[in-house]
């Protein structure tokens, strides 16, 4: 199957700071993607360019097969919710209604209305009489009644209270179920991601670390927690990503499958919370094999 977006060697520039480089990764079609990082790192760069709103200064980036920037055909199977999304303020949410049925043949009316039915959301409003989680709601809705077989968002739960996030996510999961989008979110909020994404990505620095399928890469790794003492005689083979020491106790956080070390090593494994922290802590730890590998 095609892959939903493939980087080779993707980079952005501006000046003189890259602030993607090396960018070498691939989103399966109809997985939902995580995209996480620290401020800064390189995630709205790296949506810009897969969406094409900006040119790569080095490598290249398609969707579904097809060359950011090669064809409108591919451009109708995108949409992008932008992390502040600008809607005309004065235009009412009727008004947006109306330019998304003009502008996308796909168009969904019936579940654009739907779900701002169920979210109380009046279409006669005007987009500066909503709150800053209403408009980002707005913008959701926007983007999923385009029917887009790539659904790209930037941070959509930023502003949202808890049990909006929680209904996002839902509503993201039963997309997936019904049509089999696929979908790339960025987000700082790991635990919201845990039940919905299948998929990560994680960049630091620009550049990425880490890439794969959530439960392989769960897989690939293991915490080890024992004595601090005894911390110098773990075998070398153990690749260790991160490793920290409270009291008495060493953890570590190994790119490794859980093998047996001895009564005094408890080892499991990572939660996707302690594998995201511990890369995003360790900078400079790359799971990837070499900048010119896909991984997928
Ligand atoms: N238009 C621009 N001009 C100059 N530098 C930019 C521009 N856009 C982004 N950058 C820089 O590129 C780097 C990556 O920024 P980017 O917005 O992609 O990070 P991010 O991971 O989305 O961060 P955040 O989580 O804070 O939204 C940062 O150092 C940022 O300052």
């Amino acid at each position: 199957m095609t892959d939903a977006v493939e980087a080779v060697r993707l980079g952005r520039r501006y000046g003189k700071i890259w602030a993607l480089r090396e960018c070498s990764v691939a989103i399966p079609a109809g997985r939902v993607a995580a995209l996480v990082g620290p401020n800064g790192a390189g995630k709205t760069t790296l949506l810009n360019l897969v969406a094409g709103l900006i040119q790569p200064s080095a490598g290249s980036v398609s969707r579904f097969g097809q060359p950011v920037g090669d064809s409108a055909v591919s451009l109708a199977r995108v949409a992008y919710m932008a992390q502040d999304s600008a809607l005309y303020p004065t235009f009412t949410v009727a008004d947006l209604l109306t330019f998304g049925r003009k502008l996308n043949p796909g168009w969904d009316d019936a579940l654009a209305r739907d779900r701002l039915d169920r979210l109380g959301l009046p279409t006669r409003k005007r987009i500066r009489q909503l709150s800053g989680g209403q408009r980002a709601q707005v913008a959701l809705v926007l983007a999923l009644a385009k029917r887009p077989e790539l659904l790209l968002l930037d941070e959509p739960l930023a502003s949202l209270d808890p049990l909006a996030r929680h209904d996002v996510m839902a509503v993201l999961m039963e997309t997936v179920a019904l049509y089999g989008t696929t979908i790339v979110l960025s987000s700082h909020i790991i635990a919201d991601l845990v039940e919905t994404c299948d998929w990560l990505v994680a960049v630091n620095h620009g550049r990425v670390q880490i890439s794969g399928g959530i439960d392989e890469l769960i897989a690939e790794h293991t915490v080890v927690r024992g004595p601090a003492e005894a911390r110098a005689l773990l075998p070398d083979r153990l690749a260790v990503v991160t490793e920290t020491a409270d009291g008495r106790q060493a953890t570590l956080l190994t790119r490794s499958g859980p093998e047996t070390l001895g009564p005094a090593w408890a080892v499991r494994p990572p939660s996707l919370d302690e594998l995201v922290r511990g890369y995003l802590g360790a900078p400079d730890a790359a799971a990837l094999p070499g900048p010119t590998s896909i991984v997928r």
